[in-house]
């Protein structure tokens, strides 16, 4: 007998896979995926004629890129910014456009479209490059970092840290530090010429800590910050990794700002204390706790530990880098110009009678004004911040026939304004007489003199950072003789984005005899 198998029953048909790559290759020989092709593809290129229409509608007739390369515009440059490539920018015409990743960017680069831009509250309000927020914490914002009338009435309490009277008790603290940095040095910098900017940068920072917090911190947290701060810097550069990967520079940054703020934040509860207990002002700190507990005070309120080191925090942030820039320079210009530092000795030993062991105070500081034009002359020759970085709240008619569309970057340099020949004749040269006479077309325009911005948000540390720089030039120039070993990278400069000789300034110091 024939006995049949029995077949299975029949399976029910497969659902279509949702997809298939052998059916994708299939379906691209066919009529449809030439569809899908051309629909992206007009899709990509519709994208990028809308990106050049926007860009050129924006830009409008202003000098710049008549088309912005797609999707990264100007981002390689900003990238490895040059001197000469900003000064091309700048020369390109009083406002200029640019575009990176989109953003669109004026630059304005005359005196007075970079203060009117500074000037313009209602229209322009300063931001900072993207990494800022995790840097710096997204608190800074609604603490330190105000706009417009929170702005100013925060900025009035901290006025009253900078007063004279403050800035003699912080010249007594900056003359200690330095001298003891300056033992250091002269067993550092002895025998051959060594890179100056790192020791200047951990001097600035060993003052800036102690003027600030005082005795509130130890030896060792003012190290670990100074050690650590410059992840902060180069997490600051124009352009980042914008996320905070683990081994990112932003990473980095965030743990650097964690230990500072760790100290930053015991120092604020320690004055607290010591003030309670009746101590007398020794920094910064103390004073503004002083100052919070005098029951006169108008700008009475609490602030807790944690936004004290958050101001404390922003005043590192605004000094560090920049103090460091200024002071460098100041080396280096003096160095370069022996009949110049000369001068600055002579100052000194009329003022000083021979006796560099007693401590400077702001009294004889005043008798320097040598001195204080040298400084003068030196940031305007080199200024450490070249330019900021502000941000249209609205479409800004900063000219009869233009107007900065909102939300566009703006960024008024300084530069141009500094470099001026009808203001500042022989414009890079550096003649600190040029700041002695009166009636010098320097002293008569002092609207050029852009070093620390202008505005409502001009730099709070003028004075305070003014006298640290003489301060430490004085002490250097009666204790050292000084050595310059000119390389090929000394005239070039390093964007940090302060600006530094691009082989750090190597200097020898030697123990000066006096006669
Ligand atoms: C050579 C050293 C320095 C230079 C060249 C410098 C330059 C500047 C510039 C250009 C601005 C921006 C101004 C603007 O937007 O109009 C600024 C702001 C500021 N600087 Fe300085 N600065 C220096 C040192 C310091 C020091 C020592 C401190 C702190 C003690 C400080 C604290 C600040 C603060 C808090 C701001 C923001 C002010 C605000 O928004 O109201 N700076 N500085």
């Amino acid at each position: 007998m024939l006995v049949r198998p029995r077949l299975p029953p029949p399976r029910p048909p497969r659902p279509p896979p949702l997809y298939s790559f052998q059916s994708s290759l299939a379906a691209f020989n066919g009529q449809g995926s030439w569809t899908w092709l051309y629909t992206t593809g007009a899709i990509l290129f519709g994208l990028l004629v809308l990106e050049q229409t926007v860009y050129r509608a924006k830009k409008r007739h202003l000098p710049g890129d008549r088309w912005t390369i797609p999707i990264i515009g100007k981002f390689a440059d900003s990238m490895k910014p040059t001197m000469e490539g900003y000064k091309k920018q700048w020369d390109s015409g009083v406002l200029s456009a640019i575009s990176v990743f989109n953003i669109f960017i004026v630059m304005a680069s005359s005196n007075d479209y970079a203060r009117k831009i500074l000037n313009s509250p209602t229209y322009a309000e300063p931001c900072l490059v993207h990494s800022a927020k995790y840097v710096l914490l997204k608190e800074n914002w609604q603490v330190v970092f105000l706009t417009g009338k929170d702005h100013v009435d925060y900025r009035r309490g901290l006025n009253n840290l900078f007063t004279r009277k403050a800035i003699g008790m912080y010249i007594s603290i900056q003359d200690a530090v330095t001298r003891k940095h300056f033992e250091q040095w002269r067993k550092d910098f002895g025998s051959s010429p060594q890179p100056l900017m790192f020791p200047a940068r951990y001097l600035n920072m060993d003052t800036s800590l102690r003027v600030f917090c005082g005795n509130h911190i130890p030896d060792e947290a003012t190290r670990v910050i100074s050690d650590r701060y410059w992840d902060i810097t180069v997490a600051l550069e124009l352009v980042n990794f914008p996320i905070p990967f683990p081994g990112t520079k932003i990473y980095k940054a965030i743990q650097a700002r964690k230990a500072a703020m760790h100290w930053l934040t015991l120092a604020a509860r320690n004055s607290k204390i010591e003030m309670a207990n009746g101590g007398e002002p020794t920094c910064l700190l103390d004073e503004w706790v002083k100052l919070l507990n005098d029951p006169t005070y108008k700008g009475k309120r609490d602030f807790s530990d944690h936004e004290m080191a958050l101001v404390v925090l922003s005043f590192l942030f605004a000094s560090q880098d920049a103090m460091s820039s200024g002071l460098v320079y100041a080396f280096q210009h003096l160095v370069d110009h022996p009949e110049i530092l000369a001068k600055v000795r002579e100052e000194q030993e009329i003022v000083r009678k021979g006796n560099y062991e007693t401590p400077l105070t702001i009294d004889l500081m005043d008798e320097m004004p040598y001195l204080n034009a040298v400084v003068k002359e030196s940031l305007r020759v080199q200024p450490p911040v070249v330019m900021v970085p502000y941000k249209a709240t609205k479409a800004f008619p900063i000219s009869d026939d233009y107007t900065v569309p909102a939300n566009s970057m703006l960024i008024p340099s300084f530069w141009n304004s500094l470099h001026d020949a009808a203001v500042y004749p022989e414009p890079d040269e550096f003649i600190p007489e040029r700041w002695l006479d009166p009636a010098s077309p320097a002293n008569a325009n002092p609207k050029n003199y852009m070093v620390w911005g202008a505005g409502p948000h001009r730099c709070i540390g003028v004075e305070y950072a003014t006298m640290n720089m003489m301060l430490v030039l004085a002490c250097a120039a009666t204790m050292f003789d000084w050595e310059h070993e000119i390389t090929p990278e000394t005239s070039e400069t390093a964007i940090l984005p302060t600006l530094f000789p691009k082989d750090h300034c190597r200097m020898k110091f030697t123990p000066r005899k006096h006669s």
